[in-house]
C-alpha cells in the first residue's frame, strides 16, 4: 500500500453485472469473505525494490552498530519459494544482503584501520533435520552446550579472515554445501536453516579497550504445508522437521512479544542457536518474505502474523566491552587531565557568572537590561548551563576513575603482602630442610 503498511487479501475487483440497465447486487455464498487486513511494519518493499534498497535502508545501519560494539542479526522468514535465499544471496546481477553487508563491513573496517585493530573470524552453520552441521568444513553433527556466554557450538573453530574476498569465498563454499532439494513450490528449495556469522574483536589502539561483537545473517528454511509440497519419505521428514523448528521459533516470538520471562528456546536446536539473536543482547532485523500467489495464502498469512508479533519484541542492548589491561598510570594520567579540564571549566564558569551578575545589576537599575535585551542574554544562560553539565559529567568521571585507582592500589598491596608471605614461607622451608632434625 505504502512504505510501511500492507493490505493482505484485499477485495477483488468484481466485474459489475447489469440486468436491464440496473446494477445487480449478488453474493457468491461459496466464496470466503476477504480478510482485508491492513498491517503496519517498519518498512514494506514491493516488487520494484531491489536487494540494494534493502541493504541501504536496513542492513547498512546495522554494520555501523556492529562497529560500535553491538551484536546484530538479520533473519529472513517466509513460505518456501517466497524469495528468502534470493534476498540473502541474490544472483550475479543483483547481489544479496549478505554480500552487500559484508562488503560494506570490510570497507568500514579498512577505513578505521589507523585507530582500531580488527580480528575477524567466520562460521557458517546449517540446522538440517535438527542436526547442526559446519558448512565450511562439511562436518557434523555438532553438539550445542550452554555456558556463561550463552549457547556454544562444541568443536566449532572460527575461520580467520583478512579480506572481503576471503570472506565471500567462505560464503560461496558454505552455500555449495547447503542442503537443497526441489519441491513443487521451489526447484532449488533450501531444506535447512543457514546461519552465517562474522565474529569481530575490535581493539582501540589508543586505550587498549577490546570489544567482541557478532553479526549473524540467517536464512531460514521455508515454512510449508506438507500438502502444498507433496513431500514423501525423506522429504516429508525434512518438511516436518522444518515446520517443527519454525513452530518453536513462532512460540518464542509470541512469548517474547508478550514480555514473558520463560521463553522455550530449548524446544529446538534452531531456537537454541538463535537465542541471543531473538531475545538477547542483539539488534535484530527480521525480513518477512511473502509471495502474492494464492497457493501460499495460509503461509503468507502466518508469515505476516509472525512478523507483526516480532515487531513487538523489545530487547535491552549493551555494548560488548571486554576488560582492558591498562596500567594504573594510565588512570592517574587521565584523572590529572580531567581535573585540569574541570578547573578550566570552573574558572570559565566563574567568569560567566560574574558577567551575568554584572548584567543583572545593570538590568535592575535600567529597564533596558544594561543595554542587552532578553534575546541577547539567552545564549549566555544556555552556555552556563552547558558548562555546568560538563563539570558534573567530569566530576562523575573523576569519581569513577578514583575508585578504579583505589581498586588497583588495593590489588598492588595484596600482591606485595602475598610476595612477602611467599618469601617467608620459602625461608621457613629452607630452615626446616637445613635443620638437623629434618636431616636425621
Ligand atoms: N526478487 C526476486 N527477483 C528475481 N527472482 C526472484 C526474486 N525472489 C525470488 N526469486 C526467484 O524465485 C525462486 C525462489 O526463490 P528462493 O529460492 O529465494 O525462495 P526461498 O524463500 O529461499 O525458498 P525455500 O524456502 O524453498 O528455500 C528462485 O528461483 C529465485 O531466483
Amino acid at each position: 500500500m505504502d512504505g510501511s503498511s500492507l493490505l493482505f487479501d484485499p477485495d477483488e475487483e468484481d466485474d459489475e453485472f447489469f440486468y436491464q440497465g440496473a446494477k445487480q447486487q449478488y453474493r457468491d455464498i461459496s466464496k470466503r469473505t476477504n480478510k482485508k487486513l491492513t498491517m503496519e511494519f517498519d518498512r514494506v518493499y514491493d516488487t520494484d525494490h531491489t536487494n540494494e534498497n534493502l541493504f541501504q535502508e536496513c542492513t547498512a545501519p546495522l554494520v555501523d552498530a556492529v562497529l560500535d560494539g553491538y551484536n546484530c542479526s538479520v533473519f529472513v522468514y517466509g513460505a518456501t519459494g517466497a524469495g528468502k535465499t534470493f534476498t540473502m544471496l541474490g544472483c550475479e546481477n543483483c547481489p544479496g544482503l549478505t554480500f552487500l553487508t559484508m562488503r560494506d563491513l570490510f570497507e568500514k573496517i579498512q577505513s578505521q584501520n589507523a585507530t582500531r585493530k580488527f580480528d575477524v573470524g567466520v562460521s557458517y552453520l546449517e540446522v538440517y533435520n535438527e542436526q547442526v552441521m559446519n558448512l565450511l568444513t562439511k562436518t557434523g553433527p555438532l553438539k550445542l552446550r550452554e555456558d556463561a556466554n550463552g549457547v556454544v557450538v562444541s568443536g566449532l573453530v572460527l575461520k580467520p579472515i583478512y579480506s572481503a574476498e576471503e570472506l565471500l569465498h567462505m560464503l560461496t563454499i558454505g552455500n555449495a554445501n547447503r542442503t537443497q532439494h526441489p519441491t513443487d513450490a521451489n526447484a532449488e528449495s533450501s531444506r535447512s536453516h543457514a546461519i552465517f556469522q562474522v565474529h569481530i574483536r575490535i581493539t582501540e589502539l589508543s586505550t587498549g579497550t577490546k570489544r567482541s561483537v557478532k553479526l549473524s545473517m540467517i536464512d531460514l528454511a521455508g515454512s510449508e504445508r506438507a500438502a502444498s509440497t507433496k513431500g514423501l519419505g525423506m522429504r516429508f521428514k525434512e518438511g516436518a522437521s522444518i515446520n517443527k523448528s519454525l513452530l518453536a521459533l513462532g512460540n518464542c516470538i509470541n512469548k517474547l512479544a508478550d514480555g514473558l520471562k520463560h521463553i522455550p528456546y530449548r524446544d529446538s536446536n534452531l531456537t537454541r542457536i538463535l537465542k541471543d539473536s531473538l531475545g538477547g543482547n542483539c539488534r535484530t532485523l527480521m525480513i518477512a518474505n511473502v509471495s502474492m500467489s494464492s497457493l501460499t495464502y495460509e503461509d503468507t498469512y502466518n508469515t505476516l502474523k509472525y512478523a507483526s508479533r516480532a515487531k513487538k519484541i523489545r530487547s535491552v542492548l549493551r555494548q560488548n566491552v571486554l576488560k582492558s589491561n591498562l596500567p594504573k598510570e594510565f588512570y592517574v594520567k587521565k584523572v590529572t587531565e580531567l581535573m585540569a579540564e574541570q578547573e578550566r571549566l570552573l574558572q570559565h564558569n566563574k567568569a560567566l557568572e560574574s558577567k551575568l551578575a554584572q548584567l543583572e545589576r545593570s538590568a535592575s537599575s535600567s529597564s533596558s537590561f544594561g543595554g542587552f535585551d532578553m534575546q541577547e542574554l539567552k545564549p549566555w544562560y544556555s552556555r552556563i548551563d552547558a558548562v555546568y553539565t560538563s563539570v558534573i559529567k567530569l566530576q562523575q568521571c573523576v569519581i569513577g576513575l578514583r575508585s578504579k585507582i583505589q581498586t588497583l592500589s588495593y590489588r598492588q598491596t595484596l600482591k606485595k603482602d602475598f610476595e612477602q608471605l611467599r618469601k617467608a614461607v620459602t625461608q621457613d622451608q629452607r630452615l626446616i630442610q637445613e635443620s638437623p632434625l629434618f636431616n636425621a
